[in-house]
C-alpha cells in the first residue's frame, strides 16, 4: 500500500521514498507543534540529469515562480520550481532582513533522503532569487504598486534540482515545505509528490539548437530616454565628475519593445547558452513575467572556505578578423580611462572585503575577458581565512552594487543617479543568485537581461562614466552590450 493514498509512485518517487518524504513532513511536523512555529522539512533523492532549460520550461507551466540557473564558474545548474517559503524584505535593509530570516527558518530544520554526494558548491535546501538594483522609494511605489519584480523576492523553493552536465550523471531532487503547527504532514507529502510528477518530465529533450525564432511583424522599439537625450545625460555625468562631485557614475538606458507574437523564452535561453558559454544563464519567472539574461558577472561567491568577488569593467568591441580583434583589445588594455573605470571597482572590491578575511589579493593585472559581443577587462579578487559566521549573504550585503553599476563614490553617484537618470531599474543590475544552510553559494550581477511579459520586453543596458568619456561612445557601447538579447528573443 502506497503511504500516500492517491498519489501515483513515480518510478521517480517509488513507494519507499513516499514513505521516507512521509517521514520527513511527520517529523517537521511535530517539532513545529513542539515549538509552536513553522518548521522546514527537506527530503531528496537523485535523479537522473536533466537538461536544465527543458525541466525549467516544463515545470515553470505548473508553477508561478521559477528560478533556473546555469553556472559559468563550475557549470553547475538549479532548476527552482514552486515555494515552500517566501522570506519578504523591503528598504535598504533588505539585505540583512533576509538573511536573518533565513537563519531563524534553518533553526532546528528536519531533514532526510538521500542528498546528492558529488555535486558543486551548496548542499541542502536552498535560498534562491534576488534583489533589485535599489530599494524601492516609498512614496513612489505607493503611487505606482505595480512595480514588476519587488525589491527583494528570496524563497525557498518547493523543489529543486541542482546537477552538473559536464561533471556528473546523477543529479539531486530536493522537495522542501514549511511545516505549521496544524498542517496534516500527510496532505504537506502529497502536495510534494504531485508537483514532482508535475514538475519532472519523464524524458525531456533539449530543444533543436538553432530553432528559427518565430516570424514577427515589425516589433515597434522605444527608447527610455531617446537615445540624444541619454547621450546628453552622459556629458552631464562628465561635467559632474570634471567638478569633483565623484569619480564614476555608470549611466543606464532601456529599450522597450512590443511583437505581435509572444517572445519564446526556452529558445532565447538556448541561444543565449549557445552564444556565450561563458556566461552564468538565469531565469527568475514571478507571475507572468520573467526576467532573463546571460551575464558575464559575478558579485561574490562563496566555496571552501573562501570568497570571490569579481571587477568587471572596461569595455571594447570584438573585431571582425582576429587582427582587428587583437588590435581593439590593445586598445582596451592600453587606455587609461578604461584602465581607471576598472581600477575603482577592483579599489572598492579590495576594501570591501578587507575587514571579513585574514588575507584579501586581487589579480596582480587585469585580464581580459572576450565575449561573443565585446571584451571585458576582468579582475578577480579572492578572500582567504573569512571571519567564522559570515556566509554570502553578508557579502552581497557589503558589495551590492558595485561601482560597476553604481558608481563611486557609492552615496553621492548614486544620489546623482536617482535624481538623474530617469530610469526604474528593477532588478537590471540588481543581484540574482542563491545560497545554501552553511552561507555558501553565488550572486550574480543582473545584466546583458530583459524583463519579459508575453509579448513584451525591456531590455538594458549601462555604461562607466569616468571624466574622459565620450557620449557617442558610450552610446555605441550600450548597442553591443544589448545584442545579446535582442538576439536571443529574436529581435535581430
Ligand atoms: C553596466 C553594464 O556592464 C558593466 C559590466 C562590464 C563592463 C562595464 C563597462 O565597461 O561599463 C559595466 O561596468 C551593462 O552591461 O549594462
Amino acid at each position: 500500500m502506497p503511504a500516500l493514498s492517491g498519489a501515483t509512485a513515480l518510478p521517480l518517487l517509488g513507494h519507499a521514498s513516499q514513505d521516507d518524504l512521509l517521514d520527513v513532513c511527520r517529523r517537521a511536523a511535530r517539532a513545529a507543534r513542539r515549538q509552536r512555529r513553522p518548521v522546514l522539512a527537506s527530503w531528496a533523492t537523485r535523479l537522473r540529469h536533466v537538461d536544465p532549460i527543458a525541466l525549467w520550461s516544463h515545470g515553470r507551466v505548473h508553477t508561478d515562480r521559477s528560478l533556473l540557473w546555469q553556472s559559468a564558474w563550475d557549470r553547475g545548474s538549479l532548476v527552482a520550481l514552486g515555494t515552500a517559503h517566501d522570506l519578504t524584505a523591503h528598504g535598504d535593509s533588505r539585505i540583512p532582513a533576509t538573511r536573518k530570516s533565513w537563519e531563524r527558518l534553518l533553526h532546528d530544520s528536519v531533514t532526510g533522503g538521500h542528498p546528492g554526494d558529488d555535486l558543486p558548491t551548496g548542499q541542502g535546501p536552498l535560498l534562491v532569487g534576488g534583489f533589485s538594483f535599489a530599494a524601492a522609494d516609498a512614496a513612489a511605489a505607493a503611487e505606482s504598486p505595480a512595480t514588476p519584480l519587488p525589491e527583494a523576492l528570496m524563497w525557498v523553493p518547493a523543489l529543486q534540482v541542482r546537477g552538473s552536465a559536464a561533471l556528473y550523471p546523477m543529479a539531486e531532487l530536493r522537495l522542501n515545505a514549511v511545516v505549521h503547527p496544524d498542517d496534516d504532514p500527510e496532505q504537506t507529502a502529497k502536495s510534494l509528490v504531485h508537483l514532482a510528477e508535475q514538475c519532472v518530465p519523464e524524458e525531456t529533450a533539449t530543444r533543436a539548437d538553432g530553432t528559427p525564432p518565430p516570424s514577427r511583424t515589425s516589433p515597434a522599439f522605444r527608447d527610455l530616454p531617446p537615445a540624444e537625450q541619454w547621450k546628453d545625460l552622459v556629458g552631464q555625468a562628465v561635467d559632474r565628475i570634471r567638478s569633483g562631485a565623484f569619480e564614476k557614475v555608470v549611466l543606464a538606458r532601456e529599450v522597450t519593445v512590443t511583437t505581435d507574437v509572444p517572445f519564446d523564452l526556452p529558445a532565447a535561453l538556448e541561444r543565449l547558452r549557445r552564444t556565450y558559454p561563458d556566461a552564468t544563464l538565469f531565469a527568475v519567472g514571478h507571475g507572468a513575467r520573467t526576467f532573463i539574461g546571460a551575464t558575464p558577472e559575478y558579485l561574490v561567491r562563496l566555496s571552501g572556505g573562501n570568497v570571490h568577488a569579481l571587477g568587471l569593467a572596461g569595455t571594447a568591441p570584438r573585431g571582425a578578423t582576429a587582427g582587428l580583434d587583437a588590435e581593439l583589445e590593445k586598445q582596451l588594455t592600453d587606455s587609461a580611462k578604461i584602465q581607471h573605470e576598472h581600477d575603482v571597482v577592483v579599489r572598492v572590491l579590495v576594501d570591501a572585503l578587507h575587514p571579513t578575511c585574514a588575507h584579501v589579493e586581487a589579480g596582480s593585472g587585469p585580464t581580459v575577458l572576450k565575449l561573443a559581443n565585446v571584451q571585458h577587462l576582468a579582475t578577480v579578487v579572492e578572500g582567504r581565512g573569512i571571519r567564522p559566521g559570515l556566509g554570502i549573504l553578508h557579502f552581497v550585503e557589503r558589495l551590492h552594487p558595485t561601482p560597476a553599476l553604481g558608481g563611486h563614490p557609492r552615496e553621492e553617484s548614486l544620489g546623482w543617479l536617482k535624481q538623474n537618470e530617469g530610469l526604474e531599474r528593477g532588478w537590471y543590475g540588481g543581484t540574482i543568485g542563491w545560497t545554501d544552510t552553511s552561507g555558501q553559494g553565488e550572486f550574480a550581477v543582473a545584466i546583458r537581461c530583459a524583463l519579459v511579459r508575453d509579448n513584451t520586453a525591456s531590455l538594458y543596458a549601462g555604461c562607466g562614466i569616468v571624466a574622459d568619456s565620450d557620449p557617442q561612445e558610450e552610446y555605441e557601447e550600450t548597442l553591443a552590450k544589448l545584442r545579446p538579447m535582442r538576439q536571443a528573443l529574436g529581435l535581430e
